[in-house]
């Protein structure tokens, strides 16, 4: 099926099978999972189908060992059965998606996936090709600086995975070809893009949340911010006009990490109103970075992107 037949498919099928599906790209530990599973909760995991497409690993760790390309290369994945799997959940219908363990690094036993009303699918290759594009309903991509993003991954992968520090950073620059080549293109692709990183020439005290800047591209329709953010006095968290990649005009909010709870109510409240009076109220639990640390600039980003996955109007 063609990118057009898709998209006409999702529109013509009845809209209470078909879910609403959500992307969110990035390179390996970029922060997919962490917004993902603060988004799934907010939502309540009975109204959510969440997919990692690390499960489409065509090889297993140790077989990839001695292969001449990494596992964020298109070649090792089985890129065309996640393009299949993903017209399947988008109009509302269940696949036996394969299963890859992060544990082990082995490919285990496929699993049944049924759609819910949300389906977020995360990993390192979801806006890879324009009819897995045609899929999704709102992308977001995380495009952390590399520097943080090394430091997440060998954190992440030491703890959790099994690796050497030493080994994570050969990995690292071993993929580095393959990121430029196959994952950051990814940015162009995405409604919303969202940096987390500190601000430059700042030396806020240790345990300040990372600020984040959330590029908002016209390819949705956003909630209105202007009305809280169009203000002459300088403010934690911002509009921006800004430019793109390709040089076009870009709304870019700022939400700075030391942000006051005062004004971070007043834009979570701004975003939520946008909804009508039917969304009740907004989550509370959003923003956790696991444990007891909580970003603000996290909750706010999830909160938007909540915003796009409930609103009514699309
Ligand atoms: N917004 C954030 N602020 C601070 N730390 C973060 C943030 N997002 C993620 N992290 C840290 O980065 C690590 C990696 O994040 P996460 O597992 O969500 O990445 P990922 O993109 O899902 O990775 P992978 O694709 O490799 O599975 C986490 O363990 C967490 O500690
Ligand atoms: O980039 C990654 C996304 O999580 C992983 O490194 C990739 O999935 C391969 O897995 P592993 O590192 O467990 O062999």
């Amino acid at each position: 099926m063609s990118h057009k037949q898709i998209r006409m498919e999702r529109l013509d099928s009845d809209r209470a099978r078909r879910p609403v599906m959500v992307a969110v790209a990035g390179d390996s530990a970029a922060g997919k999972t962490t917004m993902t599973e603060g988004l799934a909760q907010a939502l309540g995991p009975e109204r959510v189908t969440t997919l990692c497409v690390d499960d489409y690993h065509r090889y297993d760790r140790s077989e990839r060992k001695n292969l001449p390309f990494t596992a964020l290369h298109p070649d090792c994945n089985y890129v065309e059965i996640m393009e299949q799997h993903l017209q399947l959940l988008a109009t509302g219908r269940p696949i036996l998606k394969p299963v890859y363990d992060h544990h082990t690094g082995q490919l285990t036993r496929p699993e049944l996936v049924e759609p819910h009303e949300f389906v977020i699918v995360e990993g390192l290759l979801p806006l890879h090709t324009r009819l897995s594009r045609a899929c999704f309903d709102i992308s977001i991509y995380l495009d952390p600086p590399e520097e943080i993003r090394r430091e997440w991954k060998v954190k992440r992968d030491t703890a959790n995975r099994g690796y050497s520090t030493e080994a994570v950073l050969d990995e690292l620059v071993r993929r580095e070809p393959e990121s430029a080549a196959f994952i950051r293109p990814q940015r162009t692709h995405a409604d919303i893009v969202v940096r987390f990183a500190p601000i430059a020439g700042r030396h806020d005290p240790p345990g300040t949340p990372l600020s984040a800047e959330l590029m908002l591209r016209p390819t949705v329709r956003h909630p209105d911010l202007t009305c809280v953010l169009a203000d002459s006095e300088p403010r934690a968290i911002h509009l921006k006009l800004t430019r793109d990649s390709d040089g076009r005009p870009v709304d870019t909010l700022h939400i700075h990490g030391y942000a006051p709870q005062e004004e971070t109510v007043v834009v979570k409240k701004a975003i939520w109103e946008c909804l009508g009076v039917d969304a009740g109220e907004a989550p509370v639990t959003l923003g956790s970075l696991g444990g007891d640390a909580r970003s603000e600039p996290l909750a706010i980003t999830q909160l938007l992107l909540l915003y796009h996955l409930l609103d009514p109007t699309r």
